[in-house]
């Protein structure tokens, strides 16, 4: 399908990050641009892979303003400015949400931040838990709920109260492969409800992430010519899914050159 990469609406400039001593994150530089197809409202939606421990939890805290680099900017929006603790939702693993209030106390918590008026709050909040298939959850209390819209309730939480910015801890974990289809459609419909929507998904489950995903990072370090690790992660390489037609279609699973592309990054695990 013919699509198009227009503004940036995300950039990340030379993002350095050193703790108790040690280069964590080195002259890190990414950015997302706008995809744009004919007659469709398309989002964005960035899976974010690399092994464990390299660092994708920090840097991901950086993109959302919750933890300042030691050097580097963060940009986003359009047009883009530098990115402020709330402008990008985080929904992480554990889903936190009041277990004494119901499902709309909860949200309303969290719509009530950005929307004070009352009314307004809890139509958003209708609207928001519709497009997620919710509508008839708001009664109920956290405890009756299953993992799955735990996690909807999650990202409802953060769509009320952020900025078309989303960003997704580890969404399939612990999900069984029904639940994973889901999730992912889910991903897409909200992904796409709004051309400057954009999800960026952490996750070690790189066949469902590259399955939702235009974009993908890959995170690792460089090696010196004697094979030795240079400390500090840096983006090593990143797949453009839309221009190689491995996106927005279910068919992509089965594929050669999705899979061809998905055994690719399990060998590059190795190296990075
Ligand atoms: N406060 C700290 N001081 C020093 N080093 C730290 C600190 N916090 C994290 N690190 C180190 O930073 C590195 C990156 O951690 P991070 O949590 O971002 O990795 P990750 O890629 O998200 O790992 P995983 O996939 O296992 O969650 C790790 O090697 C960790 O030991």
């Amino acid at each position: 399908m013919q699509s198009q990469r227009t503004n940036i609406i995300l950039r990340a400039d030379n993002v350095n990050l050193t703790l108790g001593g040690n280069p964590i994150l080195r002259d890190l530089s990414v950015e997302v641009r706008d995809v744009v197809r004919t007659g469709m409202t398309t989002g964005q939606v960035v899976g974010f892979l690399g092994p464990s421990g390299v660092g994708k939890t920090k840097f991901f805290e950086i993109l959302a303003g919750l933890l300042q680099p030691t050097s580097g900017t963060v940009q986003l929006g359009d047009p883009l400015q530098p990115v402020r603790a709330g402008m990008v939702g985080v929904v992480q693993q554990n889903y936190p949400l009041f277990n004494h209030r119901t499902i709309e106390g909860n949200l309303m918590l969290a719509a009530k931040k950005r929307y004070p008026n009352g009314s307004e709050a809890a139509d958003r909040m209708r609207d928001v838990m519709g497009r997620l298939h919710m509508a008839d959850k708001l009664g109920l209390y956290p405890a009756q709920l299953s993992g799955g819209q735990r996690q909807r309730v999650a990202i409802a939480q953060q769509l009320l109260c952020s900025d078309h910015f989303l960003l997704l801890d580890e969404p399939f974990s612990g999900l069984d492969i029904l639940m994973i289809e889901e999730v992912a459609e889910m991903i897409q419909e909200i992904a796409h409800s709004h051309e400057l929507n954009t999800i960026i998904i952490v996750s070690h489950d790189i066949v469902a992430t590259a399955s939702v995903s235009d974009t993908l990072w890959l995170m690792g370090r460089d090696r010196d010519t004697n094979g030795n690790i240079i400390p500090g992660a840096r983006i090593k390489r990143t797949y453009d899914l839309a221009a190689m037609d491995l996106c927005w279609d279910k068919t992509i699973l089965a594929k050669p050159a999705f899979q061809t592309m998905v055994s690719e990054i399990r060998d590059q695990f190795h190296q990075l």
